[in-house]
């Protein structure tokens, strides 16, 4: 017997005014791997993970995460439900007023009734499972690189022990060898804790490192969903020219040593 999917989401409709986002999208992600969700600019990523969190209303469709509706519950099972997962959004999205320690424990103090010194302490351990040094625990966003910040929105999304973590594009912006560690980290992550996670990300090493399946967005819709080798067999236009571009081979020289099983 499979699994039910940890996502399922059906004939997903997302419109902006006159501007049609999403048509009839349908996804499914299975607890425990690792998706990558990529696409051309303007494909809705963003939005279709802002849908799936429940912070955009889509015009039609169902979204289900954990075998519950997303849409259409009451306030006290959305709060349950959001306790389940993690979010890092693609700027960051810190507190810039809170130090990296206070930031983390932002999702505590609204979630959880815990006593300071104990959301301290869990705090500080999530931040050094990021790979931040301790004396970031006290720094302020400003005051961080941005490869730093990144650990940071990181360790703030897996600060309520998430069993899924939504990561937009957390690669952006990193130079190749902080996009490398920081692949490595979600990889660890993901392998310790049996993390699902939902990656939206244009970086091919990243898809071909860490990534069990992939889901393409193109024309309004999930195009394809497979593995990196199944991808490679797809005939539309913008697939061939993502995955078998120059960008492309080059990333597959870079990380083919260090793929993971991508047979599930
Ligand atoms: N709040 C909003 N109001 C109006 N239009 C929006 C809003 N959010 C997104 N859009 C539009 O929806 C489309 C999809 O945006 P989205 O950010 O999901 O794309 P994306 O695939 O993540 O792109 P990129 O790879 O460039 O980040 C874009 O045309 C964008 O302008």
């Amino acid at each position: 017997m499979t699994e039910a999917p940890i996502i399922r989401v059906r004939g997903l409709v997302t419109r902006f005014g006159t501007q049609t986002v999403h048509d009839g999208l349908d996804l499914d992600v299975r607890r425990g791997e690792i998706i990558g969700i990529v696409g051309g600019s303007g494909t809705g990523k963003s939005v279709l993970l802002h849908t799936i969190v429940g912070l955009l209303m889509p015009e039609a469709g169902t979204i289900e995460v954990f075998g519950e509706s997303v849409r259409d519950t009451d306030a006290a099972t959305t709060r349950a439900l959001r306790r389940r997962w993690g979010v890092m959004f693609q700027d960051g999205a810190l507190f810039s007023s809170l130090t990296v320690r206070q930031n983390v424990e932002a999702p505590m103090r609204e979630q959880l009734d815990l006593p300071a010194d104990l959301r301290e302490t869990l705090a500080a351990i999530k931040v050094r499972m990021v790979g931040l040094p301790e004396a970031a625990m006290t720094q302020y966003p400003a005051e961080l690189s941005g490869g730093m910040r990144k650990r940071a929105g990181f360790a703030r999304a897996i600060a309520l022990d998430p069993e899924i973590v939504f990561l937009d594009e957390p690669t952006a912006g990193l130079d190749p060898v902080g996009a490398a560690a920081f692949d490595a980290l979600i990889g660890q992550l993901q392998a310790a804790f049996g993390l699902t996670v939902f990656l939206v990300t244009h970086d091919l090493d990243s898809l071909n490192a860490i990534c069990d399946r992939i889901a393409v967005l193109a024309d309004h819709k999930v195009l394809a969903v497979g593995t990196m080798e199944e991808m490679l067999r797809i005939e539309h236009p913008w697939v061939q020219a993502y995955f078998h571009g120059p960008r492309a081979r080059a990333a597959d020289r870079g990380t083919r040593t260090a793929s993971p099983d991508m047979a599930h």
